[in-house]
């Protein structure tokens, strides 16, 4: 017989079967591991849902064994138990079990039935390796106002999108407004007590920073149409917190005036005004006892801030000297708090004896911008940037109200690290208000309407996305009662009197004689606007449902 060609026998070799045996077992360890672990997170990840399971397995159980009664049994006792609840703590029982239903339902019924749909038209979704990835939907939560939905963002995006996105968001799911929001919205709660210390190592990893996440918020209800009524004036002013007016969540909307100044923009008639008397309202009880000062300047001769005089210790709306002269006075009082707290203290603490000043200027433009008088000009610009660039560590605030934004009107405007943005009349002015790129992070301050006064953009602390909020609205009857209530007790150091103008001294004509030339008799600042004009202007007030000032 001839030899084969190729003789396999000779490369056979022996199937080395423990290790074959040994990989796999390996592999199916690991695997089922890998199986264990995943439903062990997926059960973890849906801990809410353990009660339901246990229910639907007693439930089958007790039908099995007794038929329904026990089911209506068990319905009569839970509807008579919610009946109390709801009878005797409305609050818990709306938060605990009605807002949490409806955080169910609008999960189930609006947003998971047209996730994909909506995702896809707004552009959110990423192509990859031939299918798509969606943006993940991990949790609703509403409020009486608001949708709060917390998202995961594929690879591939970044919170940008999402801002870009928003108004169609909004839209998509049949609202009018959506915030985005890169971070958490709440701080990990404060603990105290025995247990703190385990509580405070979970919440280091329930809040953890999760850099993929988005919070999505939807307006349901925009509770900012409404008129919002004047807030109880606080016993004692926490100038970290000063209640201004309600947000569109409808917690209370808070200014923190700690070490800052605060820049008012605002289209005219848009409500500077109750900016201004919404923080003065805020700031009430701190002004009765001095711990607070309020120097108020009203270029506009007094429109509108006269009408709560006494609450001013120091107020100039007549003469723009003397409002420089207001100025440089507190220029004078910063420097004289500087040579105290040097090496001391980083930021001054409010006493009666060195109390807050806030330094109020109703129209910024008209003492930097449209002043004739260029000597008195440059003595206002020279004391504000002192004060703003100096002044907010060492308890000197600037409270300033503008209609015009711009670098060329308000040349201060860098200075103002809090911005308020109200309805304002250009794109362009939000961003030179709120800083580059507020508007495409969805402060829409040129689409507030005309009606929306009071309504305003502001940035909430340790967000940058800002935050639309409405200042609570005012009435001279309240500014009246405020004044009369809260007056400002006599400053230490008392307004100095206007001094008569000083004679120039005489010039020689260059024959030896002199010729005397009087000055002209102080500029008065005239109201920018005539008397008869803002009166036709309040009649847009009244017809948009607000009161004439
Ligand atoms: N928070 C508010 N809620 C409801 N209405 C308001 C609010 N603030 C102001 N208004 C209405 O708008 C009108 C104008 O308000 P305000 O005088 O405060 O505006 P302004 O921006 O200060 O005007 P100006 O540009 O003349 O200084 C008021 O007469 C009032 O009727």
């Amino acid at each position: 017989m001839r030899a084969p060609l190729v003789n396999f026998r000779r490369f056979q070799i022996t199937a080395p079967w423990p290790l074959v045996w040994t990989v796999t077992v390996v592999l199916l360890l690991v695997r089922s591991t890998v199986l264990a672990g995943r439903f062990v997170v997926f059960a973890l990840r849906h801990w809410r849902s353990w009660p339901v399971v246990v229910l639907v397995l007693l439930a089958v159980d007790a039908y099995r064994d007794h038929g329904w009664w026990p089911h209506l049994l068990v319905l009569v006792v839970v509807a008579a138990t919610g009946a109390v609840w709801w009878w005797r703590g409305r609050d818990s029982f709306r938060r605990l079990v009605v807002l949490r239903a409806v955080s169910l339902w609008r999960r189930l019924l609006i947003y998971r039935r047209q996730w994909h749909e909506v995702m896809s038209l707004c552009g959110l979704v990423k192509k990859y390796d031939g299918g798509e990835v969606l943006p993940r939907l991990l949790s609703v939560r509403c409020t009486d106002a608001t949708d709060e939905l917390v998202l995961r963002m594929p690879k591939g995006q970044n919170p940008e999108v999402y801002h870009k996105a928003a108004r169609d968001l909004a839209y998509s799911f049949g609202t009018r407004h959506c915030r985005v929001f890169s971070g958490r919205r709440q701080a990990p709660p404060a603990r105290s007590g025995r247990l703190a210390w385990l509580l405070r190592r979970i919440d280091a990893i329930r809040f953890r920073d999760r850099p993929r996440h988005v919070w999505l918020v939807f307006i349901r209800r925009d509770p900012l149409t409404r008129v919002v009524a004047p807030l109880p004036v606080p016993v004692r002013p926490d100038f970290t917190a000063l209640p201004l007016g309600l947000r569109e969540d409808l917690a209370t909307y808070c200014l923190r005036l700690l070490a800052t100044h605060v820049l008012i923009g605002g289209a005219t008639r848009m409500g500077k005004g109750s900016v201004i008397w919404s923080l003065l309202r805020a700031l009430a009880a701190g002004i009765r006892i001095g711990l607070v000062r309020v120097w108020a300047i009203d270029p506009k001769g007094g429109m509108e801030l006269a009408i709560g005089r006494p609450l001013f210790s120091r107020y100039v709306d007549d003469d723009w000297s003397r409002m420089a002269d207001l100025l440089e006075d507190a220029v004078a009082r910063m420097r004289v708090r500087q040579q105290a707290l040097r090496g001391k203290v980083r930021v001054h603490t409010p006493t009666v004896d060195e109390p807050l000043i806030v330094i109020v200027i109703d129209e910024l433009a008209a003492l930097i911008a449209f002043l004739a008088d260029s000597d008195i000009r440059v003595r206002i610009t020279q004391a504000l940037g002192l004060l703003l660039s100096q002044g907010a560590g060492l308890g000197v605030l600037v409270v300033a109200a503008t209609q015009d934004p711009r670098k060329e009107v308000v040349t201060v405007r860098d200075y103002f690290p809090t911005r308020i943005a109200l309805g304002l009349t250009e794109r362009g002015h939000v961003d030179m208000l709120m800083g580059d790129g507020a508007r495409d992070r969805g402060a829409l301050a040129d689409q507030i309407p005309l009606s929306a006064k009071g309504v305003a953009y502001v940035l909430l602390d340790g967000q940058p996305e800002p935050a639309r909020v409405r200042f609570s609205y005012i009435a001279d009857d309240v500014i009246r009662d405020m004044a009369a209530t809260f007056a400002a007790p006599p400053d230490i150091q008392p307004e100095p009197e206007p001094v008569p103008a000083p004679v120039k001294p005489a010039r020689t004509n260059g024959n030896g004689r002199h010729t005397f030339r009087p000055t002209p008799p102080r500029q008065a600042a005239a109201p920018l606007l005539p008397p008869s004009l803002l009166n036709a202007l309040d009649l847009d007030a009244t017809r948009n449902g607000g009161e004439p000032r």
